[in-house]
Parts: structure tokens; C-alpha cells; sequence
């Protein structure tokens, strides 16, 4: 079995309160067709759990570990599973880079088992075991090309509008999403208003685009650029900021 697991960029993502010391979100996710890792499962006889990828943590902290520990508590079909067959991500999604890698192959990987192992599991029962993972596999569980995400990545409700051409371009500047939310909680705090939650929520990507600037955008860019001055060296002429960073990306529409 093989899947691709696409990246994702935030068009926009405003902080609607605080959750003990998370914070609240009301954002649109946008899938990135051309860049995504590409995920397989591969027969052999291994012992234990068995990941083979370019990774830069180690395979009990990666969150494709996490999601396999979720999912073999639902059957043992799925221990059963990976002792005869391993993991393999060839991975091309740049980490730290505000895209999602992480999260989008956690919840690639448990659609994969949840079909290979006939688990049955619907969206939302999947969603509610990816939103243990972080904040933004939800996001991904559900397939969606455009989605309004809220809550802290829990609430995830489908958008549609066209399929949009994303340029995506990511400084090596490696991103600390805690210490952006820090510099933002202490420096930039403020919450979006409910008529601009409403007016963003039924916007077309395009147009909030064509609204926007880069900071309005995406509140975490102040604190990302006050903490990686460097990223400032890339705010240019119509490309914005995906999520904590270090990424910056821009649109075309397919039919222009
Ligand atoms: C903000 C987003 C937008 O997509 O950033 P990117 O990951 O894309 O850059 C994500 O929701 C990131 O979610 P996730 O990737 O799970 O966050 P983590 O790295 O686990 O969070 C690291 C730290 O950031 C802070 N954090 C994270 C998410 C959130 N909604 N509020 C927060 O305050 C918390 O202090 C948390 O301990
Ligand atoms: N499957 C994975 N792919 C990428 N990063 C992972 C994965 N599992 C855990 N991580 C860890 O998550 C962090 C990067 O997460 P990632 O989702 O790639 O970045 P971002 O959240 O900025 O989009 C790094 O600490 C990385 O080691």
C-alpha cells in the first residue's frame, strides 16, 4: 500500500483565545498538491516496529509512532500487522517548516492502517484519536483540499473552492512553534472579532489574499520574524507566512 501525504499552508491564521496554554485558532488550511512525503508499507518479519525514513527525531518521538500506538490499542490486528510489514517514508517536506510534515503522516498513516487492517473506523472517530497527536493531524484525517480549522486544530470543516496553484518556498531557518506562540502570548496578544471570524470563514482564499497583508495574514509572523529576524529577508511582493513558520508561500489560480 502506498499513499502520498501532502503538506499544507495556512492562507490564513488568526488566534481567536487562549486554552490553558494552547491557543485557539480560527485559520484555513490549504493542501499543497506538488509537495508531499510519500508513504508505503513494505512485507518482511520485524520484531518490533519498524520505521525507515529521513527523520530528525528518533522513532518513539515521531508522530507516526504515536499514531501506531493509538491504533493497536483498537486490535491486535494491528501489531499483528507490523510484524510483517514496516513503515517506509521518503520523506521531501522540509521539517520545521510550518507545513505539516509531522502531522500530515500521522494521519496518512492511520488512514492507511485503518483500511489495510479493516478497522472500520469512521472520520470522526479517527479525528478524535488525531487531535491527541497535535493540533493539526485532524486537518488531515479528513482529506479536505481547503479547510476551515478552528479550536486548537480539533474543528475542521470542509471549504470549497477551487483547486489553488501554491508556490512554496522555506528558509533553513528551523522554527520553534512554542517559543513564536511565547513572544506572540507576551508582545503581539490580541484575538480576532467575531464579524472578521465570520467574514474570513466565507471568504475565498484568493480574496482574503487580495485583503490582507502578510501580518494580517497570519498573526504568528511579528513574533516568528521579532524571534528569526532573518525571515524578514523573504517578505516579498505577494508571499505570506504558513502557519509557525519558516515558510512563505503564494497563490495562482489554475484558470488565470
Ligand atoms: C500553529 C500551527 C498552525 O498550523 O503551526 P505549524 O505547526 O503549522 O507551524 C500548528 O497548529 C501547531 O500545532 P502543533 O505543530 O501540533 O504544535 P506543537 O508543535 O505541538 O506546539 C508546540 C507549542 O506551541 C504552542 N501552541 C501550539 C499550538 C497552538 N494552537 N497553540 C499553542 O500555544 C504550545 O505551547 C505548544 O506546546
Ligand atoms: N513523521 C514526521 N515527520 C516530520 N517531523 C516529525 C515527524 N515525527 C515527528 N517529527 C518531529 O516534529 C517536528 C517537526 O514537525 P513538522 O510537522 O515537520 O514541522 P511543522 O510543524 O513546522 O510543519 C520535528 O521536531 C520533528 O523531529
Amino acid at each position: 500500500m502506498v499513499r502520498k501525504s501532502f503538506s499544507k499552508v495556512n492562507i490564513f491564521l488568526k488566534i481567536a483565545g487562549k486554552r490553558d496554554n494552547y491557543h485557539e485558532l480560527v485559520s484555513r488550511f490549504v493542501r499543497v498538491h506538488t509537495l508531499y512525503d510519500v508513504i508505503s508499507f513494505e512485507g518482511g518479519f520485524f520484531k518490533d516496529f519498524t520505521l525507515v525514513g529521513k527523520f530528525g527525531c528518533e522513532t518513539k518521538k515521531n508522530t507516526i509512532y504515536k499514531a501506531y500506538e493509538k491504533l493497536k490499542e483498537i486490535s491486535p490486528k494491528v501489531e499483528e500487522y507490523f510484524k510483517k510489514n514496516c513503515v517506509i517514508v521518503d520523506k521531501r517536506i522540509p521539517e520545521f517548516a510550518g507545513l505539516g510534515g509531522g502531522s500530515s503522516n500521522a494521519a496518512t498513516f492511520m488512514i492507511m492502517v485503518n483500511e489495510v487492517c479493516d478497522l472500520n473506523l469512521s472520520k470522526d472517530e479517527l479525528c478524535s484519536m488525531a487531535a491527541q497527536i497535535g493540533a493539526d493531524v485532524p486537518f488531515f484525517v479528513y482529506e479536505y483540499d481547503s479547510a476551515n480549522v478552528t479550536g486548537i486544530g480539533e474543528i475542521v470543516e470542509k471549504f470549497e473552492e477551487e483547486i489553488l496553484d501554491i508556490e512554496v518556498i522555506t528558509p533553513k531557518v528551523e522554527c520553534n512553534t512554542g517559543e513564536i506562540f511565547k513572544i506572540f502570548r507576551d508582545k503581539f496578544y490580541k484575538e480576532i472579532s467575531k464579524d472578521d471570524t465570520e467574514k474570513f470563514l466565507k471568504m475565498n482564499s484568493i480574496d482574503i489574499l487580495q485583503t490582507l497583508d502578510i501580518y494580517e495574514a497570519n498573526d504568528l509572523f511579528a513574533p516568528a520574524s521579532e524571534v528569526y529576524p532573518e525571515l524578514n529577508n523573504y517578505n516579498k511582493e505577494s508571499f505570506y507566512f504558513s502557519g509557525s513558520g519558516s515558510s512563505f508561500f503564494k497563490l495562482s489560480n489554475r484558470n488565470k
